[in-house]
């Protein structure tokens, strides 16, 4: 099953309740970029918007976490959000920190960064319930797409299933209703997206018009 996740990132913050109560019925959870201006070049928000929004939204949270050291927070994001996910490049003790997110009652999911081999998270696939292709370098929204992460999108695929394993495969920067399709068709079946969604005149039809093209 296709789901579809906004990121908040690229929202009118004045106007947040409006833009996420446009867009609750039709998205599939949401996702939280908290950057830390250390482990990517810019600063966003951190657990007090979360939690804000989590008072008023129930849906599913997946937090995004764009910081260097994530053991050490892993506790205060772990309250608010259903899912976290870290980086491959941000931590020297992956294992450890799968551990402690899961330790949390938190799903578990590893992003990696536009150069990094998805064969290096060859020995974790079977302790992590996702795995979050960046296909931007991450920092900021409204880049564009870098085109061969489709190919580590089929990649990842085949090493799935490969293995037997049941980890879905998400992407995340520059994903729109014009490349979703093929996205799809290399195996990602969890697409996040701030821009196109957000900055479209009805963010709501957008995320509809996304998953008709997967239909
Ligand atoms: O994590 C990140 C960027 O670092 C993303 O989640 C972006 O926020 C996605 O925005 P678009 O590329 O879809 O505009
Ligand atoms: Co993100």
């Amino acid at each position: 099953m296709v789901k579809i996740f906004p990121s908040i990132l690229s929202a009118d913050f004045f106007n947040l309740e409006k833009e996420l109560k446009q867009i609750q019925n039709d998205a599939d959870g949401l996702h939280m970029d908290v950057m830390d201006g250390n482990f990517v070049p810019n600063i966003s928000f951190g657990n007090p918007i979360i939690k804000a929004v989590r008072n008023h939204m129930d849906m599913y949270f997946d937090t995004h976490l764009m910081i260097n050291n994530p053991d050490l927070y892993i506790e205060e994001f772990s309250k608010y959000s259903n899912s976290l996910t870290v980086h491959y490049e941000a931590t020297n003790h992956l294992d450890r920190t799968i551990n402690a997110i899961k330790e949390k009652g938190l799903k578990a999911g590893i992003a990696i960064n536009p150069h990094t081999s998805i064969y290096l998270l060859e020995n974790i696939l079977n302790i992590i319930d996702s795995v979050l292709i960046m296909s931007v370098n991450p920092g900021f929204g409204g880049q564009s797409f870098i085109d061969y992460s489709i190919d580590k999108i089929k990649d990842l695929k085949v090493l799935i299933e490969k293995k037997n394993l049941n980890v879905s495969i998400q992407v995340d920067g520059g994903v729109s209703k014009d490349n979703i399709k093929e996205l799809f068709e290399a195996g990602a079946t969890e697409f996040i997206s701030g821009s196109a969604i957000f900055k479209s005149e009805d963010p709501a039809n957008e995320i509809r018009k996304m998953k008709d093209r997967v239909k």
